[in-house]
């Protein structure tokens, strides 16, 4: 006998978990189904976001973070340490811990919100009827049905072509969060978001980092005045970062993996380290969904196809987050998920792409909303910029950590904020306020007449907005 739900959501990631609560929420009798499994082989909901991506590595940034400090700066500040040791295996420990909490609380969510849960693999298979039903292939197999089905599937890793992930010499963002000790040599390819914030974390406990990157520009999705500041930094932190270069045959030996690539100036060069992380991207997770079965449309690069509302080419299937088109972040799948559960129930849910903030978790965070000054003059708008600094922010020399600055770009005529990029110290957080005021259609005068606090770093987001008009008052 098959059980009967009104929504079954395939996939506890951010995009499938929340939509599950809120549907929920709504009224309705939700299944949600993930296969995750935690070392003991029980469940792990929370997807990529919590198991191995932006949770632990936040995790594992804070705690090389510490240790950084507590090696460089914590003399600034007249404390004495003595020699600084990393204990790798309890760092290890602790971001596990923190994942577990995770789990658990997605876990108690579901209870709280009425979600029935169920642990293992979901499937569509062909109904007698012709439709679909959903199949669990957990320690038991299900049969469950529904009228409306939530794909959230979520996304894996891309290896390089011909070099699989071992994990344990070539790594993707899972094997990147569990090295038991501190390599001494390492080789990312890619710098995007994965290659930036895990070259951080191991540079900063000490490896030797170097990010090889296909493209010739350093960011290119980033305002460049932000992320040539941004690359200053990191240049000085020892993170080598090259831009241009095409990687050619990557050996795994017995001391490690040798990579060998062609430089920006031609060069053939090999790099011999002990690990190597790929973070080149990823692609859609179909893999066991057996979409073809009910003939639900797959694109060229096996995304699920969806139109604006997520609504997929099957009637009562809809698909969020990384397993459809649109950025790859956790936060724009929460979205999707919300908005679907609010249109199954007849409400009008909705998803603003053009407020998605974006951030990279490295120090300095860099993280921006709308966009960049690139973008409006291939756009042809017309643009008012103002910048201003962290070095001219009283909390930020307070704090030790004044690099980079707030950018504002407003429209030339009507001072609508078009854009707003930040470089420096917690900009993850104060990149909100930008997200608010454009979501609200503010012009950089709206934020130049409201009051911050002070000292604080949001006030370098007034500045940035005065500068506009350039009537900066501190700087
Ligand atoms: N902080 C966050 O929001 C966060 C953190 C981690 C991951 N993510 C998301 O996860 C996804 C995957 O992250 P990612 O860093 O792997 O992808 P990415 O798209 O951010 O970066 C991939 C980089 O690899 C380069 N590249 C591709 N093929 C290459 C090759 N053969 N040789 C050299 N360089 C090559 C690309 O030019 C690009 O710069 C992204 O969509 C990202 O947004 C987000």
């Amino acid at each position: 006998m098959s059980k009967q739900f009104d929504v079954i959501v395939i996939g506890a990631g951010p995009g499938g978990y929340i939509a599950a609560i809120r549907a929920a929420q709504l009224g309705f009798n939700v299944a949600c189904i993930d296969e995750w499994k935690n070392e003991k082989g029980g469940p792990a909901p929370g997807g990529t976001c919590t198991n191995v991506g932006c949770i632990p590595s936040k995790a594992l940034l804070q705690s090389s973070e510490h240790f950084e400090h507590a090696r460089l700066h914590f003399a600034d500040h007249g404390i004495s340490t003595g020699e600084v040791g990393i204990d790798v295996a309890k760092m290890i420990g602790r971001k596990d811990a923190i994942v577990k909490q995770n789990n658990d609380g997605i876990l108690y969510l579901f209870k709280k919100n009425k979600v029935t849960f169920f642990h293992g693999r979901g499937s569509f298979v062909k109904a007698a009827d012709g439709g679909y039903e959903i199949r669990v292939a957990g320690k038991e197999e299900e049969t469950l049905t529904a009228k409306q089905v939530v794909v959230a599937t979520g996304s894996n890793a891309r290896a390089l072509p011909g070099v699989p992930f071992d994990e344990v010499n070539v790594l993707s963002n899972d094997g990147a969060l569990r090295l038991g000790n501190v390599p001494a040599k390492m080789a990312l390819i890619g710098a995007g978001v994965i290659g930036l914030e895990m070259g951080s974390v191991w540079r900063r406990l000490g490896t030797d980092v170097t990010v090889l990157e296909g493209m010739d520009k350093f960011l290119p999705v980033v305002d460049e005045q932000i992320a040539k500041e941004a690359k200053k930094a990191f240049d000085k932190q020892g993170l080598k970062i090259e831009t241009g270069v095409k990687v050619g045959e990557v050996k795994v030996n017995d001391q490690g993996v040798s990579v060998a690539y062609t430089n920006a100036k031609g060069e053939a060069q090999t790099l011999a380290v002990d690990k190597l992380i790929v973070s080149i991207g990823r692609t859609a997770n179909t893999i066991g969904l057996n979409a073809e079965a009910v003939g639900l449309a797959l694109d060229e690069r096996g995304a699920i196809i969806v139109d604006d509302d997520c609504k997929t080419n099957l009637p009562g299937v809809w698909a969020v987050g990384d397993v459809v088109r649109g950025p790859m972040l956790a936060h724009k799948a929460e979205e999707e998920g919300v908005a679907v559960a609010e249109r199954i129930a007849g409400q009008h849910g909705h998803v603003n792409f053009a407020t998605l903030p974006w951030v990279i978790y490295t120090s300095p965070e860099i993280a921006w909303v709308g966009r960049t000054e690139q973008q409006l003059k291939a756009d042809g708008v017309k643009y008012k910029a103002g910048t201003f600094p962290f070095l001219a922010n009283g909390r930020a020399r307070a704090l030790g950590d004044t690099t980079g600055m707030v950018k504002f770009l407003a429209d030339a005529e009507t001072d609508e904020i078009l854009g707003v990029h930040m470089v420096g110290p917690m900009v993850s957080e104060l990149i909100a306020e930008a997200v608010v005021a454009m979501e609200f259609k503010a012009s950089s005068e709206d934020i130049a007449r409201i009051c911050h606090a002070h000292p604080s770093l949001s006030e370098s987001t007034k500045e940035a907005a005065l500068a506009v008009d350039k009537r900066t008052l501190n700087f």
